[in-house]
């Protein structure tokens, strides 16, 4: 059984290779709430104001679905708790929280982990990183098209989104919960090419099969490839 969680920065197409692996491997997708998430509109047009609101409400759901995603033990999320403090202090960095938020923010997150170290299963079984340049970030990002993501609508978004790409950087560096791998956003469009998706498939489950991880009984038989024909 096995959990994998995705991460990279906005844009890098995490959903859609949650989509994607989970159909393959057969497990269960688990994503975040965007297009719903009451707070994120705000924040954009007010990050000063948004910022410890957006970033308790991303704690808040992301630990109940790591919670459950750890006790189901086989499914892929589309990005996962530890990603969150990188935001957190990124925006927090650049003035949004004040002192006290900070050292609320860690108390809590300190907190929630301590939790997950209780749980049967205490982490993933593997990340996968999806790294992407600036330019590929803001074409993904223009193309999905959501408004308050966009440099026309704050074009201090430019300065933002180069300050995450080089946080994203140390944060992968650093994390060290389970085994991980990083896969090259730029060259791989498997959203469009099938090639590239089948090259990406191939790259994730020879890491599982190295660690003895792939999901019971699974074989990269018909059922699976047919999961992952584009247009399906
Ligand atoms: N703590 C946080 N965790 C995740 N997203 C956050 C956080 N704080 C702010 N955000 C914002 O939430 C939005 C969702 O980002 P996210 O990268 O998860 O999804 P996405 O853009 O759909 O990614 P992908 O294209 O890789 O699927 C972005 O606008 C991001 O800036």
């Amino acid at each position: 059984m096995t959990v994998i969680v995705l991460s990279g920065p906005v844009g890098a197409g995490k959903s859609s290779l949650t989509s994607i692996l989970s159909k393959y491997l057969g497990t269960k997708p688990f994503y975040e709430s965007v297009d719903d998430n009451p707070v994120l509109p705000l924040f954009y047009k007010d990050p000063q104001k948004y910022t410890y609101l957006l970033q308790l409400f991303f704690l808040n759901t992301r630990f109940h679905s790591i919670k459950k995603a750890l006790s189901d033990d086989n499914n892929v999320l589309d990005r996962s708790i530890y990603e969150d403090s990188l935001f957190f202090h990124m925006n927090a960095d650049i003035g949004r929280a004040n002192k006290l938020e900070i050292q609320t923010y860690d108390e809590l997150l300190d907190s929630m982990m301590k939790e997950l170290d209780r749980m049967p299963k205490k982490h993933p079984d593997l990340l996968v990183h999806i790294h992407v340049s600036y330019e590929t970030m803001i074409n993904r990002i223009q193309k999905r098209g959501r408004s308050y993501e966009q440099l026309t609508f704050d074009p201090g978004l430019e300065d933002y989104y180069k300050r995450m790409l080089r946080y994203y950087h140390q944060w992968y560096e650093d994390y060290d919960y389970s085994p991980k791998m990083v896969l090259d956003g730029d060259k791989y469009d498997f959203m469009a090419s099938q090639s590239d998706r089948e090259e990406v498939l191939a790259e994730i489950t020879a890491k599982l099969k190295q660690m003895g991880k792939l999901p019971k009984n699974w074989q990269a038989g018909e059922i699976a490839r047919k999961a992952i024909e584009i247009g399906q």
